[in-house]
């Protein structure tokens, strides 16, 4: 027995050791952060419920000025919210690999394109650009128009349920339903049927869960281990819900590639004479080209297999709606609150769109200067993706602290949004900060809702 604890004594020692004298622990003491215990550094102060660990980041991010350190033994974490330390990170691919919360989504998401690093992202991320050429996105601005107007159909039902006056409605479900469809019928050539829509809820309350459970894990230290987690009841339900979201987007792939067999897809033909030579056209005559087409005949030449398509469709079909949903909530909770800049939009509309109902066309997007400040406001204060993470693969200096290999950096895009140095009266809802005369001057690196640099959303 005494030996036990002798050993356990020593073998605490060289632990105490090693993370407060190493190197690597000299450095990153320097950086400044909430003190830590001895051997479990900051782990026990940030075991916390989802909301008051976002809310202890949010502290943090108020005492250190655009840098803190953690220490959640045996993981050393960097936060950051200045634009130049952002700047080095994102703009420099030695820094492209993601950090190691992203490993809980693999056996959601595999090796797509959100989590996977080197040779294959390239090769993956040179497939799929074309899917997002502003004149591919063109040809669906009718699928979008269609579902717009179902959305506001439903979000007219939805304001009548109590007659007169003022109603609550919850548009959460309205709109992820909108942004599901559309990037269902967009992205994956895929429109969803009655029996279908009802899989499709079942898709969503699962990504909801798997949300749920990974902020879980993220906000428990001792979750962070696979062997750990797996045995939780969190881990056996996150495996679950994972495998109702991979039936569904199983059952969109098949969709697809029983029409493509039948229909046929003609890739890079030009059919669009009005446009300029470098313009890239997937279309043939009678269908659109989706993104998983492009997948699809990737496959014709051995640049991706099954599996591989699997993970760019869990990929983008969450990415591609999740996030989209969020930003749009959360606008319209931003203009319901402001009636001013709400009838700013109005009047933006009468002026393009006088009393006619018909439908928008790109040109008339791009008369939408004022309602563009605003989508970029809210996504200034209410950004889908609050922070992103990325593995420091070389020592770096951050805000003229040396910064040691291995450390995981967090980029917390929230809180540069809100910095008052960058946005004047951060808190307000002020779309006029987006105007071009505002603009000016304002560091590349100060505004990235979509992130920056080479592994930007490919969405943006
Ligand atoms: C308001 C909407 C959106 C926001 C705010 C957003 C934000 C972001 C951010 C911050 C990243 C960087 C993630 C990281 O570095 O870890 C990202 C990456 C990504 N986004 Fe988006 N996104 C949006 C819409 C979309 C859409 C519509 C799609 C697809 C249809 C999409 C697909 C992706 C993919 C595939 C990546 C990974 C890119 C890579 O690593 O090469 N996103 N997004």
């Amino acid at each position: 027995m005494i030996q036990i604890v002798l050993i356990t004594v020593v073998l605490l020692c060289l632990v105490h050791l090693v993370l407060n004298y190493s190197r690597t622990a000299r450095m990153l003491a320097k950086i400044p952060g909430p003190p830590g215990l001895a051997v479990i550094g900051n782990s026990w102060e940030v075991i916390l419920p989802p909301v008051e660990l976002f809310k202890y980041g949010r502290r943090m991010a108020k005492e250190y000025h655009g840098i803190w350190r953690l220490w959640c033994s045996p993981i050393s974490i960097v936060n950051i919210f200045s634009p130049e330390d952002i700047e080095i990170i994102l703009s420099n691919s030695t820094f492209n690999n993601k950090g190691v919360i992203y490993n809980f989504l693999k056996p959601w998401l595999g090796d797509g394109l959100l989590i996977s690093g080197g040779p294959k992202w390239l090769q993956r991320r040179k497939i799929l650009t074309p899917a997002f050429h502003f004149n591919i996105l063109r040809h669906f601005s009718e699928v979008l128009e269609e579902n717009s107007l179902r959305l506001a159909d439903k979000l007219d039902a939805a304001g009548d349920v109590t007659g007169a006056g003022d109603v609550t409605a919850d548009v959460v479900p309205l709109l992820s339903e909108y942004t599901l469809h559309s990037i269902c019928e967009t992205a994956m050539g895929t429109k969803l049927d009655d029996e279908q829509k009802d899989e499709g809820r079942v898709y969503k309350e699962a990504i909801h869960k798997v949300g749920k459970f990974m902020v879980e894990r993220f906000s428990k230290v001792y979750l962070f281990s696979d062997n750990i987690f797996n045995l939780t009841s969190t881990g056996k339900q996150f495996h679950q819900s994972v495998n109702t979201v991979h039936r569904f987007t199983k059952r969109v792939i098949k969709e697809r590639k029983d029409f493509v067999k039948k229909n046929g897809i003609v890739m890079n033909e030009k059919v669009d004479q009005d446009k300029n030579d470098e313009e890239i056209y997937m279309y043939n005559r009678k269908n659109k080209v989706a993104m998983l087409d492009l997948l699809i005949n990737a496959q014709t030449d051995g640049s991706i297999d099954d599996k591989g398509i699997q993970e760019e469709v869990d990929t983008f079909m969450f990415e591609g709606h999740d996030t989209t949903a969020t930003g749009l909530v959360y606008l319209l909770m931003s203009l319901a609150c402001d009636k001013i800049i709400q009838d700013k939009v109005v009047e933006e509309l009468k002026e393009i769109f006088g009393d006619s109902t018909r439908p928008a066309t790109m040109q008339d997007l791009g008369k939408m200067k004022y309602i563009d400040c605003c989508i970029k406001e809210s996504l200034r204060l209410y950004p889908p993706v609050p922070f992103i993470a990325r593995i420091l693969n070389e020592e770096v200096v951050l805000s003229g602290y040396s910064v040691p290999a291995g450390t995981q950096c967090n980029i917390h895009i929230y809180d540069l949004h809100r910095r008052a140095d960058l946005f004047e009266n951060p808190s307000k809802f002020d779309p006029d900060r987006f105007l071009p005369k505002n603009n000016a001057g304002r560091h590349p690196y100060a505004y990235i809702p979509f992130s920056a640099g080479p592994r930007n959303c490919i969405g943006n």
